[in-house]
């Protein structure tokens, strides 16, 4: 008696939570190898699947910490875009795919991620799947998994491989940057790792695991004490939360900054003069009445950053030919609008997530609250006609 009445509850909690009441859920929760406390009341939607969210990002942002730690130059290889990828990167995605499909089943299971295995495939990239394999398997280990098998190399392979998906407008699809910002990762400074859900082509979750980011202000020097890890986590409709990505902080909801007046506002941008145009951005800001210089850091911790008041404005104008991807914008853009924010290409347009791994965006990004969006958004459209009349 008293199982059917637990299965029927299970079952009806994991109708709530979005799965339908399909079998893999209600057991999952029982057996959740994150030690997920049985529910006492009714999750209201995509709750579960936040909570399995930043379950995962934390596990992948420990392997980070361990790799950023003793990173060997043998252990960052440049892709076929030249761009720097790490043991972590791989690390990483291969942890967050296995952890989601243990809790959600594997089946259905869609994750658009920017990593694939290819080059870990063959001779050459045998040593460095070896590590990475290590490492995962640690990683499960130091979490204290129950029941956990350890991964084979074959394992880590399909786990990275998982993120193959091509996303759209149909279904749900998990979004994942593993180490946004590697350039950031590999110098020692910012980086984040970005998970997101999409649902029927919607962002209805993100996490942003920011490992480098004071708790407290963006540019907290580390000698002045305020601990640093940050893990911002944004619901649709919920609002966005911080807490301390070692869990010792109690979570707070966060809010972007409501300054109206330009002249005491200030901007992000990337911290690599190749991912936006600084040039332009110094014109926008001038134009708009910006006096402060901009905060450049790395990666989707801006948004946390911006989430949460530290800058007041978010650009980023990438060169001529570059194209965005989801895997880059898709948990911050929701962290920044669930904290009150406005995210939007330079044409005022939103961003659209539901039409596959690539986000075409006319010109640019920018996010800001929304008193400054319209001078923002006029600043902007003045700069590039400027820029279209001198050439
Ligand atoms: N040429 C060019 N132009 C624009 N953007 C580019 C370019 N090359 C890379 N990328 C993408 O930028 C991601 C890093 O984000 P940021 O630009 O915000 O961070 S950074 O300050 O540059 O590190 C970075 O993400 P990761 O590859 O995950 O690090 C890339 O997806
Ligand atoms: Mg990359
Ligand atoms: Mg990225
Ligand atoms: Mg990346």
């Amino acid at each position: 008696m008293d199982s059917i009445v637990a299965s029927s509850r299970l079952t009806r909690v994991a109708a709530q939570i979005g799965f339908g009441g399909r079998i893999f859920c209600s057991s999952s929760l029982r057996n959740s190898f994150l030690t997920y406390a049985e529910p006492t009341m009714a999750l209201s939607t995509y709750e579960h699947e936040l909570h399995l969210a930043v379950r995962a990002a934390r596990l992948a942002a420990r392997l980070c910490q361990t790799v950023q730690k003793k990173l060997l130059a043998k252990e960052t290889q440049s892709k076929a875009d030249q761009s720097p990828v790490t043991v972590a990167d791989y690390g990483s995605q291969a942890l967050i795919s296995w952890a989601l499909q243990r809790e959600c089943g594997s089946e259905t299971f869609s994750m658009v991620a920017e990593e694939d295995a290819d080059d870990l495939r063959g001779k050459d990239g045998l040593e460095m799947l070896l590590r990475i394999t290590d490492l995962v398997n640690e990683a499960i280990i130091a979490e204290g998994v129950q029941n956990a098998p350890k991964l084979s190399k074959e394992n880590v392979l399909e786990a990275v491989d998982k993120g193959r998906s091509q996303g759209g407008p149909v279904g749900r699809h998990w979004v994942l940057d593993p180490i946004d910002g590697t350039k950031g990762f590999v110098r020692g400074d910012q980086y984040a790792v970005a998970l997101a859900l999409l649902d029927e082509g919607d962002v209805v979750l993100g996490v942003l695991a920011c490992p480098n980011l004071p708790l407290k202000g963006v540019s907290a020097q580390s000698s002045s004490g305020i601990p640093v890890g940050c893990l911002f986590s944004a619901r649709k409709g919920a609002g966005t939360m911080l807490q301390s990505l070692d869990d010792s902080f109690v979570p707070q909801k966060v809010h972007v900054s409501d300054v109206d007046d330009p002249a005491h506002a200030n901007f992000c941008e990337s911290f690599e003069a190749a991912h936006s145009r600084q040039s332009l951005t110094e014109r926008i800001a001038k134009i708009m009445g910006v006096k402060a210089p901009p905060v450049r850091i790395d990666s989707q911790a801006k948004y946390g950053a911006m989430a949460r008041g530290d800058a007041a404005i978010y650009m980023r104008f990438p060169h001529v030919g570059y194209r965005e991807k989801i895997w880059d914008h898709a948990a911050g853009c929701i962290v920044i609008q669930e904290a009150g924010g406005v995210v939007c290409d330079a044409a005022g347009n939103r961003l659209d997530f539901s039409k596959g791994r690539y986000l075409d965006v006319e010109h640019g990004i920018m996010a800001t609250n929304p008193k400054l969006m319209p001078t923002f958004l006029a600043s902007v459209q003045a700069a590039l006609e400027a820029e279209n009349r001198v050439s």
